[in-house]
């Protein structure tokens, strides 16, 4: 069942940005918190003392700022984790972008690993280090669940979406091609397997968090074959699934009508192609207060790596102004992956007070602290 936590004290919501902290009476009755059901199956060994070692890449940008928060807030939390940092600059194998062997040699061993944001040239140069990963690995669904935080106010009290993104193939194949001077070719791959497999994944994870609803987002008006073939096989698929309601929306309505009122959209699974999947829970993180705040695993059968939705913030790095909570609940998704529930909810109660309470909010949610001081304020509640 979908956690839904309520914590005595009755809610009054901060308006938006500009009200003074101190007014704001505290609570989270009404915070949704993340869910504490396994994503898939993880098979970890724990060494002598207990511990899961956990591969970290600590990524480009912002990712060594927001990695150190999340550290330091695992250690404070006596989180049973030994990391393991991992190197992943790009090397070619083949002519082609790979990861270095000792990193995927690590992840493979420990089946688990936490990535901050790697950064992609655009035009010429390495494919995304992000998609290398998930395509190596086989990461072949992408769940962004996205709610709205108590005491953070948006135009929108109660966001609760959870989307699932293929992430393997759909618009983010790779297959690209000169075809005269002046015209090139991208290909959308779909597959019956691929799609097969993530839809079949939206639907066990609709029963896991007790949502009676799944729903294909897509445009097979327009890409009759490619997204006709993914919204075909959740119409198959939806038949092993009885008990859930299966239905189909287009993309571009779906924009419209969330952005309008998020909250019907509450009670379903969005699943969808790969790219539809990257605008789209984007566009979800802005309804709640942005990418500081979005957390993602990228799932497999054999390993899961999890990440913040967001990237590298070139505008930001380096400074000390990134906003750690994306990466941590991220983190904390994995830790509950791994069955260490009780941490994550520790850790996660000691976060969402953080930011009811206001004191110490980075910038990008209108305060003044830097990550740091806001990795301070969570160690201070634990
Ligand atoms: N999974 C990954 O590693 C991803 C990597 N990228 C890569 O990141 C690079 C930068 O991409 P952008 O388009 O600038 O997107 P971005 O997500 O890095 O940043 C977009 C905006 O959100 C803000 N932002 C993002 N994360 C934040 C945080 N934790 N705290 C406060 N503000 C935050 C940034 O300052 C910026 O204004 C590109 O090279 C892109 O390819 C982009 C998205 C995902
Ligand atoms: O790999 C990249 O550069 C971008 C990936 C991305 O936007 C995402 O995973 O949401
Ligand atoms: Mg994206």
């Amino acid at each position: 069942m979908l956690a839904l936590r309520a914590i005595a004290a009755p809610v009054q919501r901060q308006c938006w940005r500009a009200a003074p902290r101190a007014a704001v009476t505290l609570s989270l009755q009404n915070q949704r918190f993340y869910s504490q059901d396994r994503v898939a199956k993880f098979d970890g060994q724990k060494d002598a003392q207990g511990r899961y070692t956990v591969s970290l890449i600590e990524g480009d940008g912002i990712g060594p700022e927001i990695a150190v928060a999340v550290k330091d807030i695992f250690a404070a939390a006596k989180t049973p984790i030994a990391w393991e940092p991992i190197n992943v600059d790009p090397i070619l194998k083949d002519g082609k972008t790979a990861i270095p062997d000792d990193a995927i040699e690590s992840i493979r061993k420990n089946k688990i690993a936490l990535k901050g944001p790697l950064a992609t040239p655009i035009g010429k140069g390495h494919v995304s280090l992000n998609l290398t990963l998930r395509r190596t690995f086989n990461l072949f669904a992408n769940l962004r669940p996205c709610r709205s935080v108590a005491g953070y106010k948006t135009p929108y009290d109660n966001v609760d979406t959870v989307l699932i993104r293929e992430n393997t193939e759909g618009e983010y194949s790779g297959i690209e091609h000169v075809v005269v001077d002046g015209v090139v070719q991208s290909i959308k791959l779909i597959t019956r397997e691929a799609s097969e497999r993530v839809l079949r994944f939206a639907f066990q994870h609709a029963r896991t968090i007790g949502r009676k609803k799944v729903r294909v987002v897509h445009k097979a008006t327009i890409m009759k074959m490619s997204d006709g073939l993914f919204l075909t096989v959740g119409n198959q698929v939806a038949k092993e699934f009885p008990d859930i309601e299966f239905d189909a929306e287009l993309l571009d309505n779906t924009c419209l009508k969330m952005t309008t009122d998020p909250v019907p959209y509450n009670d379903k699974v969005l699943v969808m192609p790969n790219l539809y999947g990257d605008i789209l829970s984007d566009m979800c993180a802005g309804l709640i207060g942005g990418l500081g705040l979005t957390p993602s695993g990228n799932i497999g059968d054999e390993c899961s790596i999890f990440e913040a939705v967001h990237g590298s913030a070139p505008d930001i790095a380096g400074k000390g102004l990134a906003n750690p909570t994306a990466l941590l609940l991220s983190s904390l998704m994995m830790l509950r992956h791994m069955g260490l529930n009780e941490y994550a909810e520790r850790i996660e109660k000691a976060t969402f007070d953080t930011l009811a309470e206001g004191k110490a909010l980075t910038g990008d949610l209108g305060g003044k602290a830097k990550t740091h001081e806001y990795a301070a304020a969570i160690i201070e509640k634990l």
